[in-house]
């Protein structure tokens, strides 16, 4: 199956697993990453999350708690749409007092906020396979700012149900070191 109809398909069951998802279990699923991950993240790392869509996996959980354990938080910006994404300073995870909306009405960083290269990069998935391979919304930012920043420990969070035997992978798709789901961990690889 092509990108784009893996993309239709993959929403629909997100939509749906996520609509079907009781209440209490939203704010139990994706507390923190996983002990084996945690190790591999040093004192000083700086995160790079994303501000989820209502049907992407959450990330309040991880803002609060790398906040609380002193990593400094970043997401992603974009000053132009048509231009590279980037990842900016975001002081205030709960207050949430620092962000503003921008591009493809997601919430980020204002635009005086300190440009930053996150070390660690949670991302939002549209599928993913168990090898570590990954489907994003097509824009190729993700892509694009993992080859420019090779070093970057990337960690996708994903439901479940967002899991695929294969995908269509081109030269640019960059690759996940791990995978998190609210059942299982993927990798790291
Ligand atoms: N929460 C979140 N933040 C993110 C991303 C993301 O996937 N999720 N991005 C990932 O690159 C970047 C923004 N790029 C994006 C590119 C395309 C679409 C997009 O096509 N959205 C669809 C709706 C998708 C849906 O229904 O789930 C649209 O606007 O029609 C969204 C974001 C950075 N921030
Ligand atoms: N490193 C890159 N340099 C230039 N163009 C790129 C690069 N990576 C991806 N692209 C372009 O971005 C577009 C979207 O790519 P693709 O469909 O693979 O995105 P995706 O898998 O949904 O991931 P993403 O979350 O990064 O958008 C493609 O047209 C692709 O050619």
């Amino acid at each position: 199956m092509d990108k784009k109809s893996l993309r239709k398909q993959l929403r629909a069951a997100r939509r749906e697993h996520v609509a079907q998802l009781p209440d209490a279990m939203r704010g139990l699923v994706f507390r923190h990453p996983p002990a084996p991950l945690l190790g591999m993240i040093g004192d000083d790392a700086v995160i790079g999350l994303y501000r989820a869509m209502p049907e992407e996996a959450p990330t309040t959980s991880y803002a609060g708690f790398f906040q609380e354990r002193g990593h400094t938080i970043a997401l992603p910006r974009f000053t132009d749409p048509a231009g590279p994404m980037e990842f900016a300073y975001h002081s205030d995870p709960y207050g949430e007092t620092d962000i503003e909306e921008g591009a493809f009405g997601l919430h980020q960083p204002l635009s005086d906020a300190e440009k930053l290269s996150p070390d660690v990069l949670f991302v939002p998935l549209v599928g993913f396979t168990e090898r570590g391979e990954r489907l994003g919304q097509g824009g190729g930012h993700y892509d694009r700012w993992l080859a420019d920043n090779p070093d970057s420990l990337t960690i996708g969070l994903a439901w479940d149900c967002q899991k695929v035997e294969a995908l269509p992978i081109e030269p640019h798709d960059q690759p996940l070191a791990a995978i998190v789901t609210p059942t299982r961990l993927y990798g790291p690889f």
